[in-house]
């Protein structure tokens, strides 16, 4: 399945006012986040000519709920933090996570603007969430609050949206041919995930002891926390 090739076309995208700050939010389950994800944010930011890239993850991933079970929040959050940390444009945003229950992006977006009001808002997408936007709550509302920008994701055909108060930009990034799905089925089976994700990450999931059955309890059922931070079951 590989999508067609989409040429940028620039003059579409918003131009840079002066005095705000071009912002990308990436927002994702990031169960475990992977160099696919750290790719498609660098490539739009360079593209996009964006001052910092956000990355939210999730609280509950509504559309995920019932088809399996999503790691802690806190575990998403922290390797989220270490796969960004290298990076100066790189941030991290607990807007979802403290928000609680299920996380829609009209909220995420909502809150960031109350949050940073000279930022104007570049929404990252691959593929396949690009495809169910339609199905997102208030989906219409969506493109007053940022410009949407859809990247291609090998496996996924990049289908466009064809909305018509939609404003959103299609877009080619180095295929990956990485999912989070792929590296807990690797992590379950005892194969490497080095170089899937960042080093960092990895040693975050042995350590925790992550996936390490694919249908394995949550995070919350197995360990617990002390001053906010997960604590290595001894035992
Ligand atoms: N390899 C990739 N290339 C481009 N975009 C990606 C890639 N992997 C994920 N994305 C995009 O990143 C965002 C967050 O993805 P998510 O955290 O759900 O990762 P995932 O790999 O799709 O997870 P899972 O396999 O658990 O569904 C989504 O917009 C998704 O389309
Ligand atoms: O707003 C919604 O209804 C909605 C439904 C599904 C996904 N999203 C958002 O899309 C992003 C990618 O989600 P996911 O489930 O593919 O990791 C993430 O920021 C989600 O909050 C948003």
């Amino acid at each position: 399945m590989n999508s067609p090739t989409f040429k940028f076309d620039a003059s579409f995208v918003p131009p840079r006012v002066e005095g705000r700050t071009r912002l990308g939010v990436m927002g994702g389950t990031f169960d475990p986040i992977h160099h696919g994800h750290l790719v498609a944010a660098s490539e739009v930011a360079a593209l996009l000519d964006l001052d910092e890239v956000v990355f939210v993850p999730t609280g509950q991933p509504w559309q995920k709920s019932g088809k399996r079970r999503v790691s802690d929040a806190e575990h998403r959050y922290l390797m989220t933090v270490i796969a960004t940390a290298s990076n100066p444009r790189f941030t991290v945003s607990r807007v979802d996570i403290d928000r609680g229950g299920a996380t829609y992006t009209i909220d995420t977006l909502t809150d960031l603007h109350r949050q940073r009001p000279n930022s104007d808002l570049f929404f990252i997408t691959g593929a396949d969430a690009m495809n169910q936007l339609m199905t997102w709550k208030d989906s219409e509302k969506l493109w007053d609050l940022a410009y949407f920008v859809g990247v291609t994701r090998p496996g996924h055909v990049l289908e466009d949206p064809n909305a018509e108060s939609g404003r959103y930009s299609l877009m080619e990034v180095p295929a990956m041919a990485i999912s989070s799905t792929d590296i807990r089925q690797r992590a379950a089976e005892k194969k490497p995930v080095w170089y899937l994700v960042p080093d960092g990450v990895v040693q975050y999931i042995n350590k925790y002891a992550l996936y390490s059955r694919e249908d394995s309890q949550s995070f919350t059922e197995q360990h617990h926390y002390e001053d906010g931070l997960p604590v290595v079951a001894t035992d």
